[in-house]
């Protein structure tokens, strides 16, 4: 049985490459590694942008860089303020299709004594992604969604996100994203790649139980969301 390795020091071979990255830790310098760096399997899709795809262009009327993307839904799990043990994360608009997010880890979101659970750090992940989708003025949701979990991160710790929209083909959006411990600069705990496709707001009305719909229509951040998009819930 081979030693366990600390989390972030072991130089991982990624399918599909010849296990060389930019830099001495495989997680910086590596912006995205959407293309031809995945475990796309043939018959389903995957996180490879098609030969179509092209790149993502900023919407005229998304928020400037610096200013903070607020909730979509106040009781959005991941950033909104109605629960009491959701994630908060608070996303900025970045330059391009960027965003930059906090989150900090609370008690709650534990897995292993005083570290963040994995599926809680995926979700932050998720929202971070999902905000992306704010400067292209889509309504989407997650299609897939693959992480890398490099290393552990204590309760208490600030996580300093930043995801990036790297192609869009028809529907489906491909998006990556980083989460370093402490600082903007700080050592890199997570990242993920994603392919969120976009829906119609009908998705929400017709899939969502009727009470939280209901009570979504008269959600200030839920409306403005639904008419910065344009559509009429
Ligand atoms: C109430 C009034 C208020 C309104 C305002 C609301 C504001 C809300 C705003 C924003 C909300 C964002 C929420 C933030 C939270 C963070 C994000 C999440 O966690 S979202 C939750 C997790 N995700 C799901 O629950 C998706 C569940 N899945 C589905 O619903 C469907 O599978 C869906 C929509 C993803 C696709 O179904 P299809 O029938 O519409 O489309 P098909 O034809 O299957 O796919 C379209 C294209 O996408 C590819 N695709 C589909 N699934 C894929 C996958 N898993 N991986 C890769 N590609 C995929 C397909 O290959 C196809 O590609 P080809 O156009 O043919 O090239």
């Amino acid at each position: 049985m081979s030693a366990p390795v600390k989390g972030g020091e072991r130089r991982r071979k990624i399918p599909g490459t010849n296990g060389h990255t930019a830099g001495k830790d495989p997680a910086e310098g590596r912006v995205s590694r959407v293309s031809g760096a995945t475990t796309d399997s043939p018959g389903r899709p995957g996180l490879t942008p098609p030969p179509d795809a092209g790149p993502p262009v900023r919407h005229p009327a998304a928020p400037a860089p610096g200013e903070p993307l607020g909730a979509h839904y106040d009781l959005c799990f991941g950033c909104g303020g109605g629960q009491p043990h959701g994630l908060h994360v608070r996303s900025y608009a970045g330059e391009g299709v960027t965003v930059t997010a906090e989150f900090t880890v609370q008690p709650a979101h534990q897995g292993a004594p005083g570290l963040a659970h994995g599926g809680i750090l995926v979700s932050a992940l998720d929202e971070t992604l999902g905000s992306v989708n704010w400067l292209l003025q889509a309504i989407a949701v997650t299609g897939r969604l693959e992480t890398d979990f490099v290393r552990p991160v204590p309760v208490g710790t600030t996580l300093h996100l930043r995801a990036e929209c790297t192609a869009v083909a028809g529907r489906k959006i491909y998006s990556s994203a980083v989460g370093r411990i402490g600082s903007p600069d700080g050592p890199v705990a997570v990242r993920a790649d994603a392919v969120f496709i976009r829906v119609k707001v009908e998705h929400f009305t017709k899939n969502g139980r009727p009470d939280e719909v209901k009570v979504a229509m008269t959600d200030p951040d839920a409306r403005k969301v639904a008419r910065a998009f344009e559509v009429n819930p």
